[in-house]
Order: structure tokens, then sequence, then C-alpha cells
């Protein structure tokens, strides 16, 4: 894991090394690069874009093409996804965005859990870099109750592979006028904006790589553990949401061994598989 964690940041100082001492969240590049890191057990090549519509897309669409795991980070974004085909809003330098492919040896059943395990990892990564925060199911980061970092697992399967595309998007910094733009109170974290990047991209590689390793072998079920004591509304009452109608509520209890999230409702207890959860507040839907 050394290895990789000294060639990622080899790589990613290809470009010139941002100050720390300025306000806005140092870049990490201009022109695409790519280069490659090494695991003790996997490559992982990264390319680095000034912009591009989607990193998840980007990747996507070369799925049968790539050689093995890809990182692929962008300072901006101009068409970014987020869960459930809702839009992802950032501005140049206000967000690390970042993709990874990453291959699996499956089946596909086993990969509901794989954005919970994401979402340990990320939540473990940012804590050890001292910013607190707790995970609402599924996988997005809250910091102070306001959402900081969103992850988007998409998968697809090619003839021989079974491959998943983990896109994440945390908001370093959060310009007022972006912040009108997404039409809800959002959270930023300007401590890891003035952190240099590229560490904070090796951070955040080491352990999801880690993460991702183990979730291969294993399945979700050493992660639930984890994840319950990230959870953020862990006893509280909340409403399950599809499409913006309340479809159950109750009391959270926690995810099961596949990552399903656990509600205490009046019926007994019930798995939830998909949806957004929203605190209830009132008997109201917040
Ligand atoms: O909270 C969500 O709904 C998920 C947001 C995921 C955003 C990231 S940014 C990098 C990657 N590329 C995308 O288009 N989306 C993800």
């Amino acid at each position: 894991m050394s290895t990789k964690h000294s060639a990622a940041h080899d790589a990613l100082h290809a470009t010139p090394a941002p100050t720390r001492a300025q306000g806005t969240a140092s870049a990490l590049s201009a022109p695409a690069i790519t280069s490659h890191c090494a695991t003790s057990a996997t490559h992982v090549a990264i390319e680095v874009v000034a912009e591009t519509g989607s990193t998840n897309a980007d990747l996507l669409a070369r799925i049968g093409n790539l050689h093995g795991p890809t990182l692929r980070i962008a300072e901006n974004q101009t068409a970014g996804r987020g869960r459930a085909g809702r839009s992802w809003l950032s501005k140049p330098g206000a967000a690390l965005m970042f993709s990874l492919a990453w291959r699996f040896k499956g089946p596909l059943h086993k990969m509901t859990g794989l954005p919970m395990a994401v979402g340990v990892a990320l939540a473990e990564t940012i804590a050890s870099l001292g910013v607190p925060v707790r995970i609402k199911w599924p996988n997005d980061l809250l910091r102070d109750g306001a959402k900081l970092a969103g992850i988007l697992v998409e998968t697809q399967k090619t003839d021989d592979a079974l491959w998943a595309v983990i896109g994440c998007g945390i908001n370093l910094l959060m310009p007022d006028e972006l912040e009108q733009q997404i039409g809800r109170e959002v959270a930023s974290a300007p401590w890891l904006a003035q952190m240099d990047r590229n560490q904070l991209m090796a951070a955040l590689l080491s352990r999801l790589a880690a993460v991702l390793d183990e979730f291969d072998d294993t399945g979700f079920a050493p992660f639930a553990e984890r994840w319950n004591t990230l959870h953020a509304w862990q006893g509280k009452e909340v409403v399950l949401l599809d499409n913006g109608a309340v479809v159950q509520q109750g009391r959270a209890a926690g995810v099961d061994d596949i990552g399903r999230l656990l509600l205490d409702t009046d019926a007994g207890r019930v798995e939830i598989l998909s949806g957004d959860v929203s605190l209830r507040l009132s008997g109201a839907p917040t």
C-alpha cells in the first residue's frame, strides 16, 4: 500500500504544486495527464482533466476498453451526475470530483452493498483528516447535518467482467451562488480545501482501494458495523421517499449484512433496498 501512496502522489504531482495559503481550493491540473500507481495487488491508471461532462460517464463509455482500475479526476464537470437521475452541481475548484472504475469478481447481487462500503471508506478517510462526518443512508456524507459529499456507483457487465464506476464529489468550498443554485443548505470543508489536493486524493484512493479489495472478497458484511457506527440517523424517526412521495416511515436501525436500511415501523421491521431517506420532523418529511 505504501508503494501506491507514493506513486499516486508522484503521479498527481506531475502538475504544478498548488499553494496552501490561497483562499480557493488548490487545483490538481490543467491539461489531461495519465499515469499509474501500484498497490501490492493492483495497478490504478490515473487521469486528470481540467474539465469534462461527467467523470462517471467518461469511464462508463470506455469500460470495455479499460485495462484495469482507472481513476479519473476532473477540476470541473459540466454535466455532473447524481443519484436517482439527479444532477451534481459544482464550480471549478469548489469540489474534489473523481470516478474510480474497478473490476469485481461478482456475482452481481453481491454489489448491493458496494455504495455503502464506499461511504465507509470516504467517511473514515475524511474523519482521519480532521473533518468528522456521518453517513446518511445509503451513502451521503453529512457534516453537521448538511451534505458534504455524494457518491454515485454505476455498475456495468461486460462479456468477461463486472465493473463498477464509483463517482465521488466532495464539497471543499461552497460559494454562495452555488449553494443558491443547489437550492438547499450544503456543507463544505475549508480545512480539506487548504490541504494539498494531491495528498487528499492519495489518502482517499489508498483507503478506497483497500476497501474495494476487501469488499470483492467478502461482500458488505464486515463493513456493516463500521457503517452503523457512522450512521447519522441511528434510532431517529425517518421517512422513506420514492420520487418525493413518502412510502414508509419508522425508526432507522442501521444497515444489515448486505447494506439494506432497517426500519422499525408500526408493522414491524422492514428492509429497504432503494429510495431516499429524510428525517421526520413534526410528522412531515424534511
Ligand atoms: O449525491 C449524489 O447524488 C451523488 C453525486 C456524485 C457526484 C460525483 S462527482 C464525480 C462523479 N462524476 C459524476 O458525474 N458524478 C460523480
